[in-house]
């Protein structure tokens, strides 16, 4: 067993969306949900972990600063962690070593845009890898944030909802695999600073005042699921798109009706709803789906025919402030022609998105071998300081 592990871990984002917890303390969720992971070549958690007896305390160091490690979630990663690492038989010595951790993101963090999946799910894989833990690490990622137990696998994920009160059987479970539907995704980043109503307190005033979220999660996502699943399965796009939005309009319904209201989605944000409703409507079949997780950005899943056509289009009605380079980032794009039936579609001011990112559906959390990769040296201090 190594003594030094550096991974990286993917974003996921929900078609079916988490919202409002059954426990707090363990995060187990009110439903079922289901989400795409994102390839890691565009966004992605990075984290060393090393394990040394000479260190006197576990630390952690996130996004270049040193962070307290007294963070009730990571406290229980590590707990977790620990426990099942002991159950897989590895030395008493080992499991006691103290730990130290650097983790970074290469998107911004806190800014709705899925950092705390990426993050916990890129923390648990390296623990995991570093503690020789044989046993399923979704229920430990899980505790870390909710959504990140799904960052687990690559594909299309289910996270389970579980009935037990120990959450044992709150789990990710992979839906299919990236090679399956290799969906194209593009972020639409409207913001990216922190957003105003994090999502654990938002979503305990949903558990607390909101009336349709039983309705939500009693009536609506139960069929959805199911649904969404033969969706992914038969790759029909159209259903896939038609329940993706459907559930994401509903969850920010859902939010509205929580007293007082959790708004996330602004002005730019239904103008891109509204958008992708006219484009769709152009054919004779949905191309694109957008969803919204809890900020105003947009995360529009689409095929790889159609990436063309929607960019050129997207362009043309959200023109960038400056220059194509510096908006379009990530997998390179290819463009078609401005769609005619836009043309009449008004025209955005320049610079109303601050930029795109271009990416797909990817694989899971991986670990990397090249030592150049650590962000601790030997001695187990961050390699660079500062961000
Ligand atoms: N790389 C990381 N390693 C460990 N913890 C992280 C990492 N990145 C983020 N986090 C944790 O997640 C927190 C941010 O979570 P938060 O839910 O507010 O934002 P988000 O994940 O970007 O948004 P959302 O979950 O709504 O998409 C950070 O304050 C930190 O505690
Ligand atoms: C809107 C969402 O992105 C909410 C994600 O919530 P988190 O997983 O960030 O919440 P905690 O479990 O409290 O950490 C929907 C989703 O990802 O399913």
């Amino acid at each position: 067993m190594d003594s030094m592990v550096t991974c990286i871990a993917p974003v996921n984002i929900a078609v079916i969306k988490y919202w409002g917890k059954r426990d707090e303390k363990l995060i187990l969720p009110l439903n079922d949900s289901v989400s795409g992971t994102l390839s890691t070549d565009q966004m992605h958690a990075k984290t060393t972990v090393m394990r040394c007896k000479d260190f006197t305390e576990d630390k952690i160091w996130l996004n270049g600063k040193e962070v307290s490690f007294s963070n009730p979630r990571l406290l229980s990663c590590m707990k977790e962690i620990r426990r099942l690492s002991r159950e897989s038989g590895t030395s008493e010595d080992i499991v006691n070593t103290k730990v130290h951790i650097c983790s970074e993101n290469n998107f911004p963090t806190a800014a709705g845009l899925a950092s705390s999946a990426a993050g916990y799910a890129c923390l648990v894989f390296a623990l995991k890898e570093l503690f020789g833990v044989k046993q399923d690490i979704t229920r430990v990622a899980r505790l870390g944030s909710g959504s990140a137990c799904r960052s687990i696998y690559g594909g299309f994920v289910r996270w389970h909802k579980g009935d037990l009160a120990d959450g044992s059987d709150s789990i990710a479970t992979q839906i299919a695999p990236p090679s399956h539907w290799p969906l194209h995704v593009f972020i639409l980043v409207v913001n990216d600073k922190q957003k105003k109503i994090g999502s654990t307190p938002g979503m305990q005033r949903t558990a607390l005042t909101s009336e349709l979220v039983q309705y939500r999660i009693k009536e609506s996502v139960p069929k959805r699921i199911e649904d969404i699943i033969q969706a992914v399965k038969e790759r029909n796009f159209d259903k896939f798109a038609e329940i993706t939005m459907k559930d994401s309009n509903q969850f920010h319904a859902v939010c509205l009706d929580t007293y007082p209201p959790n708004i996330y989605m602004n002005d730019i944000s239904h103008e891109i709803t509204s958008f992708v409703h006219t484009y769709n409507e152009l054919f004779p079949k949905p191309k694109v789906a957008y969803t919204f997780d809890a900020g105003p950005n947009a995360c529009i899943y689409l095929e790889e025919e159609s990436v063309p056509d929607f960019a050129a289009t997207l362009q043309y009605i959200f023109p960038p402030e400056e220059t194509l380079e510096s908006y379009f980032k990530g997998e390179s794009v290819q463009f078609g022609t401005v769609n005619e039936g836009l043309r009449t579609y008004p025209q955005q001011s320049p610079g109303l998105l601050k930029y795109i990112i271009h990416t797909k559906i990817g694989d899971g959390p991986k670990r990397l071998d090249s030592s150049e990769d650590h962000l601790l040296t030997l001695s187990g201090v961050p390699v660079k300081n500062g961000p």
